[in-house]
């Protein structure tokens, strides 16, 4: 693909998806972004030359919400390795809502079924090494700084502070898996990391400079070395496919087959082979938690491509 019929008609595109927006709505559940714009529509695309192109409301920021599970569970595997994350999380979709409780009490010693959902995501966030809370997040942040190539990208505060002060749900979770001993150490700490590493902030293009380094093995061109090794960006790109638009990841494996993640902001990442990524935002979402604009782009970017990995 390229670049002046593919910028144009990657513009169209834009164009005759935005107006899917009215069908969805925006997350109302943390009260900060509540705020969101559902009309907006900004999507990068990372390409094999190295440019970033830009579509859309371009400028735009967001919360990257459950993006960042992606992010935290590859550093959860280079702190640990892998046998030790996967001895407490599990490694199967659950085709239910991300933050469904029910089957902890039907698997295995309350096991999550895998690190895309919160029970999961809350316990690989417990997992980050660092002495203290702030110096856990900061190595969340410098990761995906890196990731994200700017040293600039920090965490929005307020929608931080929203999700922590209101996060119910994500302690009872918390305290439950604490309770049967497969997350270790203090819920508050806990919840604060992971109200944080949601509300880091930022653009399509940085997701799509992510989805870039996902794509080529861990390797990222703008660097120009390995901020992951080639086994852990193989094993959560995996993750993507299988779990990261949540109960809607089998279909959209089907029908478009860019590995993706989704968060309630409306933001999606996208990796595909060769080093192109994808960042898509735009906050008006599906019943299921995705944004309904970012899925029928995903899907029309797949086909007018030909991107699909399978
Ligand atoms: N699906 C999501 O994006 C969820 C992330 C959000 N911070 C939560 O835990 O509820």
């Amino acid at each position: 693909m390229l670049t002046e019929n593919f910028v144009r008609e990657m513009k169209k595109t834009i164009e005759e998806v935005r107006p899917l927006s009215s069908s969805g709505n925006v997350a109302d559940y943390i009260p900060a972004l509540k705020k969101s714009d559902p009309s907006i529509v900004a999507c990068s695309i990372f390409t094999k030359d190295g440019a970033c192109h830009r579509f859309g409301d371009v400028g735009t920021t967001f919360t990257i919400q459950s993006v960042s599970k992606v992010l935290t569970l590859a550093l959860a595997i280079e702190d640990h390795g892998k046998e030790y994350v996967f001895e407490r999380v599990g490694m199967e979709p659950t085709g239910d809502p991300y933050y469904s409780m029910a089957r902890l009490e039907l698997t295995d010693q309350s096991k999550p079924l895998n690190p895309m959902i919160n029970a999961g995501a809350l316990t690989i966030t417990s997992m980050i090494k660092g002495n203290t809370k702030e110096e856990k997040f900061e190595r969340i942040l410098h990761f995906i700084r890196e990731l994200a190539d700017d040293e600039d990208i920090t965490y929005n505060k307020d929608v931080a502070q929203s999700e922590y002060d209101t996060t119910d749900k994500n302690r009872a979770l918390a305290y439950y898996l604490k309770a049967n001993n497969i997350l270790e150490g203090d819920i508050d700490e806990v919840i604060d990391i992971y109200t944080k590493q949601c509300s880091i902030e930022m653009s399509c293009c940085h997701l799509a400079r992510i989805g870039q380094v996902l794509g080529n093995r861990g390797y990222s061109t703008l660097h120009e070395r390995e901020l992951v090794s080639p086994r852990i960006a193989q094993l959560v790109k995996t993750f993507m496919v299988t779990c990261g638009m949540y109960n809607s990841s089998g279909q959209l494996a089907i029908e478009a087959g860019i590995p993706s993640k989704s968060g309630v902001s409306g933001a999606i990442l996208g990796t595909l082979p060769g080093g192109i990524g994808i960042g898509i935002y735009s906050p008006a979402l599906d019943e299921k938690g995705n944004s309904v604009v970012g899925i029928e782009l995903l899907k029309r970017i797949s086909q007018n491509y030909d991107l699909s990995i399978f």
